[in-house]
């Protein structure tokens, strides 16, 4: 049987290169080519008129003793002219390119990531998940915007200006050829080192990320335990070690820059007095003394954009493995081929096991029918599997074993939408998206409902006062992750979201924490309205409204040991007789 737990069991790609990168940016970022070769062309034209105007310049110096041509000011004039429109060009259409694909894969990114299966998410941090969308394709976008056509740029330039020292000068270029291998020493393995440093950096900083999100949203919780210093702690030393791999990264980039300009200069020094000597010896004019010290500047300012590009390559090739991780997660398998359920009337448990890790089961033999109107109350200890079973009505999850039927025929052959939409499912943790009040009770709704029948709903229950109070009514905004809103006016907000669907079958996975007495035995009351024919499944926490309950289902360690009325269940089931009377004597 199929089973959707693939996230964790993925086998580990083979180590990645740049070739993933490519084929992550070819499949995923649907990068504008057109203008990117253009964009490369323009920067091609633009490199090759700098190294024009250095030639035109020296042209223009040893034209001085004999007159300044004006017809060679002329053309100087235009080559800037196209060197200028060139540059402003490339550059525009080469960072639009990456903006333009990063903005494409961020898309995909999200889009996939709202797809996956509930079991990712059950192995997966929300802040690394938040991380690969920001973080790491900001990564990709500097690389296709900047450093990509920086480096290409800097190739044409070193390569054209080398062509044209040798035509000037065979033996001042060869001095040349000596000194830039010697800072090719210095700057390659320096730069293998600072790759290691901002690779750790990334990974810090995405652990940051995930370790603030976690801050920021348990908030209440680390209050409340008193547990603020712990966690000063902790986010400092998590900064620390950022900082610490941070100081080693200006240590080296503070040694490098001075080293390599002084590498620059002693060239330059070489050039001047070597060249001095030919000027001297007239084997050399000074417009192509000036001309080569500036060629010589062409060719060796962009050495660490070029070796930068492989610096930058291998740290987006660690952001294209964690993205690809992501991308390459099979979205969940909505069976959009199946058949659509309009109804539930019938569910059916036929000796069901299932378990979250295949050798650790979580539910066992569950063999059960509920019918159409029924009203379940599904009691048990903490940890018996009471969600579980829920979550595989939900079809979050499959069956390990045995088969879960509706309506007599398998779940699996229905479309999970369609499964979806007939469940008004309101579980123990609510949630309101931020927006509106409108806005949460029509999360995903297809159709639109009119304002009075959200009205009513409110009223059944009993928020309609409350909704009377505020003053931009159902247009008033929850606030960030619905905390503007109490517990138990989340979870009422969270039951008609799930009635606006109109469902067959309501879940109700009662929140403990947040409902006091009152507010669970409204609940109580609001099911005693409902239409007869919607079933419900409550999972009772409290039993002090479990009369009302027509047929209550116990769960022990995965399995339903009792299935009755109260009176039957106190009558023949010795454990939940303990568990009401334990609950009773604590009130
Ligand atoms: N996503 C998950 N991955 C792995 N194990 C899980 C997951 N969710 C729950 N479990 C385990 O499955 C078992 C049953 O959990 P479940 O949440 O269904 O119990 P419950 O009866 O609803 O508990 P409670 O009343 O505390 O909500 C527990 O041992 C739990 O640790």
């Amino acid at each position: 049987m199929e089973t959707h737990i693939t996230s964790s069991a993925k086998q580990p790609h083979a180590k990645y290169g740049t070739r993933d990168l490519l084929r992550l940016i070819m499949t995923h970022a649907h990068p504008k080519k057109g203008l990117f070769v253009v964009g490369i062309l323009l920067s091609f034209v633009a490199t090759i008129c700098s190294l024009g105007i250095t030639l035109m310049l020296k042209e223009f110096i040893d034209a001085f003793n004999h007159g300044t041509s004006g017809q060679l000011l002329l053309r100087l004039g235009a080559v800037i002219v196209v060197q200028l429109f060139a540059s402003v060009a490339s550059s525009f259409l080469l960072s639009y390119t990456g903006v333009d694909a990063v903005s494409t894969l961020r898309s995909a990114l999200w889009q996939h990531i709202v797809d996956l299966p509930i079991p990712y998410f059950d192995h997966n941090r929300t802040g690394e998940l938040s991380s690969r969308v920001v973080n790491d394709t900001s990564t990709i976008f500097e690389l296709i915007s900047s450093q990509f056509s920086n480096a290409i740029n800097g190739i044409i330039s070193i390569v054209g200006s080398l062509t044209l020292m040798l035509l000037l000068n065979f033996r001042l270029t060869i001095i040349i050829l000596i000194v830039v291998p010697l800072m090719a020493v210095i700057i390659v393995p320096m730069g293998q080192v600072l790759a290691r440093i901002s690779k750790a950096i990334q990974k810090e900083t995405a652990n940051l990320n995930s370790a603030a999100v976690q801050m920021i949203g348990q908030n209440r919780l680390v209050k409340a335990m008193v547990a603020e210093k712990a966690l000063k702690q902790q986010g400092k030393d998590q900064v620390d070690r950022i900082k610490g791999f941070s100081v080693r990264q200006i240590k080296l980039i503070s040694v490098l820059n001075p080293v390599l300009n002084i590498m620059l200069l002693a060239a330059i020094f070489i050039i001047i007095v070597y060249g001095g000597i030919l000027v001297q010896t007239n084997a050399l004019t000074i417009g192509s003394l000036v001309a080569f010290l500036m060629y010589a500047v062409q060719m060796i300012s962009p050495l660490s954009s070029v070796t930068g590009l492989v610096t930058a390559l291998q740290q987006t090739v660690g952001a294209t493995e964690r993205i690809d991780n992501i991308l390459d997660s099979p979205e969940e398998d909505k069976r959009l081929s199946g058949e659509t359920l309009s109804t539930i009337n019938t569910v059916d448990f036929d000796h069901v096991d299932f378990g979250y890790e295949s050798d650790k089961p979580v539910l066992k033999d569950i063999d059960l029918t509920i019918h159409r109107g029924e009203r379940i109350a599904l009691i048990g200890e903490s940890g018996s599997g009471k969600t579980t079973l829920v979550s595989l009505l939900e079809a979050y999850y499959t069956p390990t074993r045995g088969e879960l039927d509706v309506n007599g025929q398998t779940m699996a052959s229905y479309t999970i939408p369609s499964i979806r939409n007939q469940i008004g499912y309101v579980s123990q943790e609510v949630d309101l998206m931020p927006g509106t009040i409108r806005d949460n009770l029509l999360l995903g709704s297809t159709e639109s409902v009119p304002d009075e029948q959200l009205s009513a709903l409110l009223t059944q229950v009993g928020l309609a006062d409350w909704l009377a109070e505020l003053s931009a009514g159902l247009d008033t905004d929850v606030g960030e992750r619905g905390l503007n809103v109490s517990g138990g006016q989340r979870q009422r907000l969270a039951i008609v979201r799930a009635l606006v669907r109109q469902p067959s079958l309501l879940i109700l996975d009662e929140a403990t924490a947040s409902l006091d007495n009152q507010n669970q035995e409204r609940v109580t009351q609001l099911l005693a309205t409902l239409p007869a024919d919607l079933t419900t499944i409550t999972i009772v926490h409290r039993l002090n409204q479990i009369e009302a309950y027509p047929r209550i289902l116990f769960m022990e360690d995965g399995r339903i040991t009792g299935d009755g009325d109260h009176e039957s269940l106190l009558a023949t089931h010795e454990r939940y007789r303990d568990f009401y009377r334990l609950q009773y004597q604590h009130g």
